[in-house]
């Protein structure tokens, strides 16, 4: 076989590539994106495939090869187009319009098993049009730290997008926030849209409200066709776009997590979670704790996501004023905190072991477990993995069992809120039959896994790599996470 047939065979026997393609915002026309090539790499090395994912595209793992992922998503043979997409947003509260797929294009899009439809975008392949002074490039450090926070976000139980695939490029990097050289990577992603709240702001920028009409069509019929029949399905979707958001926050901050960079092009239209830089899970309870070093004003601390979340929300109605009315937005923005409240109490609860309580012990118990976090200071995930892991029926008898044999052990200074805080968990243990403690002790152990992608955790894992190439660890830390574990 001379070289094309090769290639031709690899593509034609390649499961990635003859996955039924949809060209779903290719055919919206190139108001929406730039037509883009990859770049070519020095090397392709596998390092990540997210078996996980390949059920939900139709394919079984073991129908795929690593030359598979490789061909497809390290050297990109045998698809096009690849679209830069083209998007504004706010970067801390500044306008730019100069962004846009700067290092990643929209590869295809896929329907899933379950009836949805998945982009896949590349983050590292190479210059666009929108790189600005950027390299296009994505460092393997980058990649493996945007893998485990997926991962880690999917099994607490966040709506986020995940990575499919990470393949070592071979590049050497410059980096002002890593030694460099540093080595490079190209990631693959599954989002349910790469569409942010940019992307609708870029065209109100450009005074293009035809654009933007038919972008929001667009977004309905693949995102929230369930509207279609309704005759004010744009406040609705808006309505919806809004719960979904609230909900989201709630989701992170239950699980400890910052995200960082809650820019308006790091905002999905769909509310799901995506684009993981500078974040962090929170090591204690700190509403001012910020993640990323050039955040000086700590605008996407911790504490404030929810309201930037909710100020995002109200700039994008600027953005579809032109055809939606912004009265009806406000008033459906004003639901944001009670969306956000219910979603969160409720996540809260069932990190505290339970699915259902009454009010108002459980908004007392939340109150005092958020004091506690706060005043002791004791890790925020290890507090609730020791209730999960120490967790034991005489708890209902005796409120000094309580925690009895965890490592949580209050100063001085807390032991008071501490007190309070195991008298009310075993007035609550009370409030329930003696049978429902296996339930409780279930739902611990579902809502706190023991492994937390804490910073030294990540660290921990990268070592190696960069020490001496060693991914056990990794690979270890993604099967616990995975697992649950
Ligand atoms: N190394 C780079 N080269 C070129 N453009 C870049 C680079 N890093 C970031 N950009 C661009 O800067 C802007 C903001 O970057 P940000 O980190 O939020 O997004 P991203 O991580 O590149 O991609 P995504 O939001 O899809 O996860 C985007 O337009 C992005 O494409
Ligand atoms: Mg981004």
């Amino acid at each position: 076989m001379n070289q094309a047939e090769t290639s031709n065979n690899e593509n034609t026997h390649n499961p990635l590539l003859t996955l039924n393609y949809e060209p779903a915002l290719a055919s919206l026309g190139d108001d929406y994106y730039d037509e883009v090539m990859a770049a070519d790499f020095p090397q392709t090395i596998l390092r990540w495939r997210n078996d996980a994912l390949l059920p939900l595209l139709g394919l079984h793992p073991q129908t795929v090869t690593d030359q598979d992922f490789i061909h497809a998503f390290g050297k990109f043979q045998g698809r096009k187009p690849f679209l830069a997409l083209r998007y504004h947003g706010y970067q801390f509260g500044e306008y730019n319009p100069h962004l846009g797929d700067g290092r990643g294009f929209l590869y295809g899009q896929v329907r899933g098993t379950n009836g949805e439809l998945y982009d896949f975008g590349t983050k590292g392949s190479g210059k666009t049009p929108y790189s600005r002074g950027g390299d296009g490039m994505l460092t393997l450090k980058g990649g493996v730290r945007e893998v485990l926070a997926a991962e880690a976000l999917h099994q607490l139980g966040v709506r986020t997008s995940r990575c499919l695939t990470m393949i070592e490029t071979g590049l050497s990097l410059w980096r002002g926030d890593e030694p460099s050289p540093t080595r490079s990577s190209v990631m693959v992603r599954l989002n349910s849209s790469h569409i942010r709240f940019g992307t609708f702001e870029r065209l109100h920028y450009l005074q293009r409200p035809d654009l933007t009409t038919k972008l929001l069509d667009h977004v309905i019929q693949y995102y929230y066709s369930h509207l279609l029949r309704e005759k004010n399905q744009y406040v609705l979707f808006y309505a919806e776009l809004v719960k979904r958001v609230a909900e989201l926050a709630a989701q992170w901050m239950a699980s400890g997590f910052c995200h960082a960079v809650l820019n308006t092009d790091n905002m999905s239209i769909t509310g799901e979670s995506f684009d993981y830089g500078p974040y962090a899970f929170i090591p204690t309870y700190d509403p001012y704790f910020t993640a990323a070093y050039f955040d000086y004003y700590r605008r996407y601390c911790y504490s404030h996501q929810p309201s930037i979340c909710q100020l995002n929300l109200e700039m994008l109605q600027e953005a579809l004023k032109a055809i939606i009315d912004q009265a009806e937005m406000e008033s459906a923005l004003a639901k944001f905190n009670e969306y956000y409240q219910n979603q969160y109490r409720l996540l809260m609860w069932k990190k505290l072991g339970f699915e259902q309580l009454q009010l108002p012990a459980a908004n007392e118990l939340l109150n005092l477990t958020i004091q506690f976090l706060q005043d002791s200071q004791v890790g925020y995930h290890h507090f609730f993995s020791e209730i999960a892991l120490t967790f034991a029926s005489p708890w209902r008898d005796d409120p000094a069992l309580v925690l009895k044999g965890s490592d949580i052990i209050p100063t001085s200074e807390v032991s008071n809120i501490f007190e309070n805080w195991c008298v009310l968990y075993h007035k609550i243990l009370n409030s329930f039959a003696p049978e429902h403690m296996d339930v409780i002790a279930q739902t611990l152990a579902e809502n706190n896994p023991q492994t937390v992608l804490l910073r030294p955790i990540i660290e921990s894992v990268w070592e190696p790599i960069a020490q001496e190439d060693n991914w056990q660890p990794f690979n270890d830390l993604v099967q616990k996470i995975q697992s649950k574990s």
